[in-house]
């Protein structure tokens, strides 16, 4: 199978072009007299980006690939993340290739724009159960775009999605949703959540209405990275809920979108029970492909609801809690609230003063 597979990569144009391109630039750093393994490196990550950009077939696990790469580099070339991570396409033989184009199922076709290879999949998971008898689900690799019809998939798509909105506006359901569709997709999924949540139990991501799915829950997402160990190079799509609670939000997520090529879809609060804001998730707009902010229905009014407001008298910024301690409100019903339940607390301290 995997022979099969790399030879059809390396009877592949797009492959022919990027090898005449590593042997080149390896011909040019050996006349310089140069063959330090970083220079040497810095080709095969050109390379990479090129054979990535020519955007068709996934090297992954080709180990005798990488042996011809040694051997044109003269120096031994290890197999990247950046490969394993960013060309996470279509990987499988040939004859199962034109079998899932002749099905109909999948086709090819070229960017407009660019020119650029760009394979489109129809109905990923009717490929899946027409292939299972020949290949392995391990072998078909599909990437989903938000935003475009469930089941039709842009593949090589990396990212960072946002889910920002009030409490009770659905946006832990979202997130599960996606995720439940990345998991259906093939795609290799971890989520994680902020350990200060304890709302409905710790190893749960759990939405107000009960949805629930495994996570792990940590005080910082670099506790996360450090969890996962050599499984987060694994990790195709990583889901953050309560993102407002973790300090290292920003640059994890930078991090894991631009350079790991993650998808990355995050969850949470924009702003804190008086619109201010919370942490650090509104800081990842530049940085977003697409953002969502989510309303709930407003308690008073039943209008669209933008905005949390606190029952309590806590004016602590963090105080986890759910119904018990919060509403969703529109903006006229947050601005009449929030006057009257200061007035409330004034007179409330007034009258404990009076009465001590
Ligand atoms: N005022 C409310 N109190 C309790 N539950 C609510 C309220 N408004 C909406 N919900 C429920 O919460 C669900 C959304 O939950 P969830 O996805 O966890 O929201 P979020 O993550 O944005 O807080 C809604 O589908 C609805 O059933
Ligand atoms: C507005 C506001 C909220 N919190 C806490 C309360 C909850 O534990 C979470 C939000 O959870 P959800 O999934 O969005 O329902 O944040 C807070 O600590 N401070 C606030 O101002």
């Amino acid at each position: 199978m995997l022979s099969f597979a790399v030879h059809h990569v390396l009877s592949s144009s797009s492959l022919r072009v990027c090898s005449s391109f590593l042997e080149e630039s390896c011909g040019r750093i050996r006349s310089q007299g140069n063959t330090c393994p970083a220079r040497i490196s810095t080709a095969l990550s050109r390379f990479e980006q090129n054979m990535f950009e020519a955007g068709s077939i996934s090297l992954r696990g080709c180990k005798p690939h990488y042996h011809s790469l040694t051997k044109l580099a003269k120096a031994p070339v290890q197999e990247s993340p950046l490969i394993k991570r960013r060309c996470s396409q279509i990987c499988t033989s040939s004859s199962t290739w034109s079998k899932l184009i002749k099905s109909g199922l999948c086709y090819s076709s070229k960017y407009q724009d660019t020119g650029k290879k760009r394979i489109d999949v129809h109905d990923h998971a009717h490929v899946h159960s027409c292939l299972a008898d020949s290949i392995s689900s391990k072998d078909v690799d599909f990437r989903h775009r938000f935003g475009e019809k469930q089941g039709f998939a842009d593949i090589g798509y990396a990212g960072l999605h946002l889910i920002l909105g009030p409490m009770f506006a659905g946006k832990t359901t979202a997130l599960l949703r996606r995720i439940h569709a990345e998991v259906d997709a093939g795609r290799n999924v971890a989520l994680v959540k902020s350990d200060k949540d304890t709302r409905y139990g710790i190893n749960a991501v759990v939405s107000h209405d009960g949805i629930q799915m495994p996570c792990t829950a940590v005080p910082d997402l670099a506790t996360f990275k450090k969890k996962l160990g050599k499984l987060y190079n694994e990790v195709e799509v990583i889901g953050i809920d309560e993102a407002q609670f973790f300090e290292d939000l920003v640059g994890f997520c930078k991090a894991a979108a631009d350079v790991d090529g993650k998808t990355v879809i995050v969850a949470g609060l924009d702003g804190d029970f008086l619109r201010r804001k919370f942490g650090s998730a509104i800081d990842l707009i530049p940085l977003a492909d697409t953002v969502t902010k989510l309303s709930s229905r407003c308690e008073a009014c039943g209008q669209p609801a933008a905005f949390t407001l606190r029952k309590t008298k806590d004016l602590e910024k963090e105080v986890i809690g759910g119904a018990d301690i919060y509403m969703p409100v529109c903006r006229r019903h947050y601005t009449t609230e929030q006057v009257t339940s200061k007035l409330a607390s004034m007179v409330q301290d007034e009258f404990q003063a009076l009465v001590q």
